[in-house]
């Protein structure tokens, strides 16, 4: 087993402590190469269990802790002869410390490697007795399983077998001692009073107190395990649903942010019903038996048919209002997601709302739909309340019947006073367990549509599938297309047709056309985040649907039009899916946009806050953000979606200018309704609903512009679109 010498990773100290922000960043350097999102908590988590068992880091512990975080990733094992660039990044040891191989260099001579601490270099052998470890997705998304949110439940539960089953101990525990009290009951009517004897009562109820006692020591026990067990769940189902959730093909996801996040959400309705406490209150079910049997000892037959013939009328009661629920459950579920919908738009859109004049809108439409939520909700606790009082009135009937027949019995001399209290003991206990069933049955009644939903929503296509590790290490990259269609709604029509379409390496492609012609649709099909309906997409050599989607995401730079930030500080922004840039590195991609600017103005720097939405900055400034990110990036092909639309001229010019310095081995694809753009493309192409309308080199759509405006020619069908600059 290699592992790693502590003084090698921690200077001088070999405390096991030294080694957890090592282990920590590796994890996390891994997840960030790979696009996997990790809470700082889960990451806490992976770490610790690296850290079990004390002792150095090995590859194997680091396998168990990538596992921990990802549970359905496979982690093998490769020697590190013969590693391919599809098999990136992995973990790998050099000169004794652990480090992660990001990239195969010089025609495969050379390894990029990061180290715990970020810092990233070149290295020529990665050893040779070293093993590396490669994770790969395994079912993100191929084929769907329409199941599997109810199996991730399953999942997660059934990994907690040992608690489930320590609760199952703890039950039997409170249930045997429960019978105790039942029969100091008995023996107090049948031998103490007769006789009044002081000392057996006293003796009796010190054992009661201290049944009693361990019955409450029981409870608490499984109380604890229960909240425990319901935070494990937590930590491993949520971070699985939102994985899952990021996951889904963008074209593909349900339209509304708001369903979506309420869908998501019910999650945990179905976790906590799983970990509740009524639930688990089922697990006493098997012991209305047990009680049942004792009372027949006790009484005999007439006894316990009372109850007896109640526990079937109690659980036929509760299915009845399962089934009488199954339509308002529906509305209520769906009607909240509609809501929570529109509480959404409201608040993000609150500046346009109020500009309208349009609360009455939201107002009005949101009375609508409360009222309709409300009224669900009226008629689902009328059932069910009516359900819990129905089986109620039976339990009191069952009790009743236990006495009526005790009395008889009593005259029979069959059974004794005492017996008969301990007889209406046991009957109670074992009948208000069927009231938990009535309240597991009409909660199940939500939990089953809610996890039905969730089974529809993730069994959506993913964009990750075993068959995408195809990556290319050609020095430069273009883009051939075939027979690609794409539709948003099928149904609706095309919304792109590109019969054939060739960008070679290195040009500077110019996208132009009419608001709605499908420049912003194309760009995201050439950022592999649209995917088409037929035809091929190819980047370099490889079909785009087939291509690793990390490798797709560091070579492919994609400006959107509307960049958004999210909540943390400008640096996380900047860094969002690289792998932790330098102080210095990010400093000089910000000179070059001219965010650093910003930077120098702000006396927090780079630690400027950005609350959530990305607010905190100018629509200008969230544009130079993003742009430094791409910096930042250096990809081989940028894909900008109209990059200076809210740039002010100087920072224009200054974008402009970092791109022209760009070399021949990157390709510059821009949507663009300025003239300035279009003089720095090499070819211009004109969209015109999903079609190219016209497709040339740039000087020549510049020298025939230039003869029309002379009158010697007539207009170039590529011309800048009406709006365009000067
Ligand atoms: N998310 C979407 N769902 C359905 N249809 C969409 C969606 N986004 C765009 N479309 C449709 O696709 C077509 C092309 O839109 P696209 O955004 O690509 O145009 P564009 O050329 O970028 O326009 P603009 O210059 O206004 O940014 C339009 O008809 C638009 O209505």
């Amino acid at each position: 087993m290699n592992s790693l010498e502590p003084s090698k990773v921690a200077g001088d100290k070999p405390e096991q402590d030294d080694h957890l922000p090592v282990v920590e960043s590796l994890l996390s350097l891994m997840a960030s190469q790979r696009s996997r999102f990790v809470s700082k908590r889960a990451l806490r988590q992976g770490t610790e269990t690296v850290m079990r068992g004390g002792g150095s880091i090995s590859e194997d512990k680091l396998a168990a802790g990538w596992q921990a975080l990802f549970p359905s990733d496979r982690v093998v094992r490769l020697s590190s002869h013969g590693l391919k660039a599809s098999q990136l990044p992995a973990w790998a040891k050099v000169d004794g410390q652990f480090v992660l191989v990001t990239t195969i260099e010089a025609e495969g001579k050379n390894y990029r490697v990061v180290d715990s601490k970020g810092a990233s270099r070149s290295v020529t052998d990665i050893g040779r007795a070293v093993w590396s470890l490669l994770t790969a997705p395994t079912d993100s998304a191929e084929p769907p399983d329409p199941k599997l949110a109810s199996r991730a439940m399953r999942a997660a539960l059934s990994e907690h077998r040992p608690w489930l089953l320590q609760v199952g101990v703890a039950t039997l525990a409170i249930n045997l001692l429960s019978i105790v009290v039942s029969l100091f009951a008995m023996q107090v009517y049948d031998r103490v009073v007769p006789n009044f004897a002081y000392s057996t009562l006293w003796v009796l109820a010190s054992g009661v107190v201290l049944a009693m006692l361990f019955e409450l020591a029981f409870k608490t026990f499984r109380l604890k395990l229960q909240e425990r067990l319901t935070r494990r769940m937590d930590d491993g189902l949520s971070t699985f649903f939102l994985e899952r959730v990021m996951a889904l093909r963008l074209d593909q996801r349900p339209r509304t942010v708001g369903t979506l996040v309420a869908q998501v959400r019910d999650h945990e309705s179905i976790k906590n019903f799983l970990t509740s406490t009524t639930l688990f209150a089922l697990a006493d079910l098997p012991f209305s038996l047990l009680f049942l049997s004792i009372i027949y000892m006790i009484g005999g037959w007439s006894v316990v048919v009372p109850p007896l013939i109640m526990i079937p009328i109690v659980l036929l009661l509760g299915f009845i209002a399962k089934q009488r629920l199954v339509y308002w459950q529906k509305q209520q579920t769906d009607e909240s997601a509609v809501r929570s919908g529109l509480l959404f738009e409201a608040i993000d859109g609150a500046e346009t709302v109020k500009s309208m004049a349009a609360e009455w809108r939201f107002s009005s439409l949101w009375r609508h739909v409360t009222d309709r939520v409300a009224e669900a909700g009226m008629k689902i606790r009328e059932i069910s309340g009516n359900a819990t009082h129905m089986s109620y009135v039976f339990q009191q009937t069952a009790y009743l019947g236990v006495v009526i027949a005790g009395v008889y019995q009593i005259e029979a001399g069959n059974l004794s006073m005492g017996g008969l209290i301990a007889c209406s003991i046991l009957a109670g206990r074992a009948l208000s367990v069927l009231s938990v069933v009535t309240n597991v049955l009409v909660q199940w009644q939500h939990t089953s549509y809610s996890l039905d939903i969730l089974n529809r929503l993730l069994s959506i296509k993913g964009d990750g599938t075993e068959e995408q590790s195809a990556v290319s290490s050609e020095p430069t990259l273009g883009y051939r297309i075939e027979g690609l269609k794409y539709a948003y709604d099928p149904l609706l029509g095309l919304n792109m047709d590109l019969p054939n379409l060739e960008v070679a390496p290195g040009e500077r492609v110019a996208i132009v056309g009419r608001n709605g012609s499908g420049k912003s649709t194309l760009m995201k099909l050439l950022a592999g985040l649209s995917t088409p309906m037929a035809g091929t997409l190819r980047v370099g050599n490889i079909d785009i649907l087939q291509a690793r989607r990390d490798w797709l995401r560091s070579v492919v730079g994609y400006l959107p039009q509307s960049p958004r930030l999210f909540a943390g500080t400008l640096r996380d922004n900047l860094a969002l899916g690289l792998s932790m840039p330098e102080e210095s590195e990010i400093a000089a991609a910000a000179a070059q946009t001219g965010l650093d600017t910003l930077i120098k103005q702000h006396p927090r720097g780079l630690d400027l806050k950005i609350t959530e939405g990305g607010l905190g900055l100018s629509i200008g400034q969230r544009q130079l953000v993003a742009l430094t990110r791409l910096v930042l990036q250096k990809p081989k092909i940028w894909l900008l979606d109209e990059p200076a639309t809210s740039l002010d001229q100087e920072a224009e010019a200054k974008l402009l200018k970092y791109l022209q310095g760009l070399d021949a081995t990157h390709t510059l694809i821009f949507a663009t309704h300025q003239n300035s753009w279009l003089k720095f493309s090499t070819r211009i192409m004109m969209l015109e609903a999903g079609k190219i309308a016209a497709d040339a080199p740039s000087d020549r759509v510049r020298t025939l512009s230039a003869a029309a405006a002379a009158g010697m020619a007539p207009a170039p069908s590529v011309t800048a679109p009406s709006g365009a600059g000067a």
